[in-house]
């Protein structure tokens, strides 16, 4: 019945996008090979222990569980994806698109629709509709989801788009809708392999508005564990400081991952939906990453578009320089003002500013970058970021090339890049994996949108992994740097439903 369903909507959606047709140049290349669909690892259950670190994804010692079991009954919300929460909604249209009148077909902001979704008959609510192993992407304007791969596009470094218009066009051929869509998510590292897929399920709709679904029953945190801890991170920025005095290097950002072990499975879609409803200006994002031995997503809510581009017109929107928000709204507005005026702030903006246009300024004929830059708030921060825009010289430039040509960014790095990527590697214990990388998509035409992998976590059924990070530059306090970190976990924290730890104050 299933299969029924998805290739009626494959069909219809084929249908409705055929009067988008390819630009030329792309597609159509000859001496093709199907590469095997994507398919995410088994759902084993894990022991109820922080073991997020364990194996591959670790660089220091063994795991260890240094946190205290606590338990979280009182008013904050809390929860995860009971049965009532994943309901499908009834009898009254969905919100994200098709409703009496069927599915808009307006430009999204990251570019024109990939597909459109039929005017009568089921469609999976982008949001709503998530299923374990889709890929959905919420931007501020348009929700896509995307799912059923019947390809993979693979990407080596020093190769702009891999073998992706190849795969593109097999897609095609084997049901993808026109233009076909290439998603998925690039790891922080440049020299790492990338994968996106092709699905043959696309569905594009204006995003919805939907409030933050109910919090659930609270969850019980049975083992957490931050690496580094919060004294040897304050220890790095320490010893980043002390590098950018004595070298090259300007600024670094130096990350820090929180494990959490819930006492059940986090729905990835549940939290993906908490995510977008609560931060409903930014991006949503959830995407599936290789595990070491189960099935994990890595959920999120950025803030920072990487790259976007439709047709020739390219837009970023960097930032660096952050500031906590605070519920008091004196105190907020107080907060915001300082981080306008930083001097160090805007230095450590400048940074990215200044790298971006760099690697955009040989690919446009036209680039805007405006001289300052200006406030953006989140539920939980407050950033710097600078609106760039510009026009590509040449329409064969797809999002894909552009993003891993600006990437990664001094936002999440540093900046020289080789010197910050340096000191990540030797300050942070941990492989980044997908955070700080970009979640995206890329079309046959070359149209596309990548946010950058930030306010995010790795989902595998009960253990959450939570990834956090700040910019040091030369006049860097450890302990802002470390709170800047606290505050930025706070993102999913919230949305999961469960209090902060108070950070510990680094004895340095
Ligand atoms: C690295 C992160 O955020 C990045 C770093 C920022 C900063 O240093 O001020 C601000 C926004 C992001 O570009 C993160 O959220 O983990």
């Amino acid at each position: 019945m299933k299969k029924i369903i998805t290739s009626i909507l494959a069909h219809e959606v084929s249908a409705a996008l055929r009067p988008v047709a390819s630009a030329p140049g792309w597609g159509g290349q000859t001496g093709l090979r199907v590469i095997i669909i994507f398919t995410p690892g088994g759902g084993v259950p894990r022991p109820d222990r922080c073991d997020r670190t364990k194996g591959r994804r670790r660089r220091g010692g063994p795991p260890q569980c240094l946190g205290r079991v606590r338990r979280h009954g009182d008013p904050p919300p809390a929860g995860g994806g009971g049965a009532a929460d994943r309901r499908p909604r009834r009898g009254r249209g969905n919100r994200e698109g098709t409703g009496p009148t069927g599915p808009s077909r307006r430009n999204g902001i990251g570019g024109r629709p990939v597909t459109s979704v039929p005017a009568r008959g089921p469609a999976p609510a982008p949001l709503r509709g998530h299923r374990p192993g889709d890929f959905v992407l919420a931007a501020p304007g348009r929700t896509l989801l995307a799912r059923d791969p019947v390809g993979e596009v693979v990407l080596r470094p020093g190769e702009p788009e891999g073998d992706l218009r190849e795969r593109l066009a097999e897609g095609t051929a084997a049901g993808a809708p026109r233009p076909a869509v290439a998603v998925g998510a690039l790891p922080f590292d440049p020299g790492a392999p990338a994968r996106l897929v092709v699905p043959r399920t696309v569905v594009s709709m204006p995003r919805s508005a939907d409030p933050p679904p109910p919090p659930g029953p609270p969850f019980e945190v049975r083992c957490r564990h931050e690496e580094p801890s919060a004294r040897e991170y304050a220890r790095g920025v320490a010893r980043a400081v002390d590098r950018i005095s004595r070298t090259g290097l300007r600024k670094v950002v130096l990350a820090r991952a929180l494990d959490l072990s819930l006492d059940r499975p986090v729905d990835p879609g549940w939290l993906l939906r908490r995510l977008a409803g609560q931060n409903p200006r930014g991006y949503a994002f959830a995407v599936e990453v290789p595990g070491a031995d189960r099935r994990t997503t890595l959920v999120g809510a950025s803030p920072e578009l990487l790259v976007a581009r439709r047709g020739r017109a390219v837009r970023c929107h960097p930032l660096a320089g952050s500031a906590a928000r605070d519920a008091d709204p004196d105190v907020d507005r107080r907060r915001a003002r300082s981080l306008a005026g930083s001097e160090k702030d805007r230095r450590e903006h400048a940074f990215v500013v200044a790298a971006i246009a760099d690697a955009l300024r040989p690919l446009c004929t036209a680039l805007d970058v405006p001289a300052r830059p200006s406030l953006t708030a989140t539920a939980t921060m407050w950033h710097l970021g600078t609106r760039i825009t510009g026009e590509l010289a040449d329409p064969e430039v797809s999002s894909l090339a552009l993003a891993r040509a600006v990437h990664p960014t001094p936002a999440v790095c540093g900046t020289p890049t080789e010197a910050a990527r340096q000191a990540v590697a030797e300050l942070e214990p941990f492989d980044r994996g997908h955070y700080a990388g970009a979640v995206g998509w890329c079309d046959a035409e070359g149209d596309g949108e990548w946010a950058v992998a930030l306010r995010c976590a790795e989902v595998s059924d009960r253990e959450v992994r939570l990834f956090a990070g700040a910019g040091i530059v030369a006049d860097s306090d450890p302990r802002a740097e470390l709170a800047e970190t606290a505050a930025k976990f706070r993102t999913v924290l919230a949305a999961l439903g469960v209090e902060p730890h108070p950070t510990e104050p680094p004895t340095e």
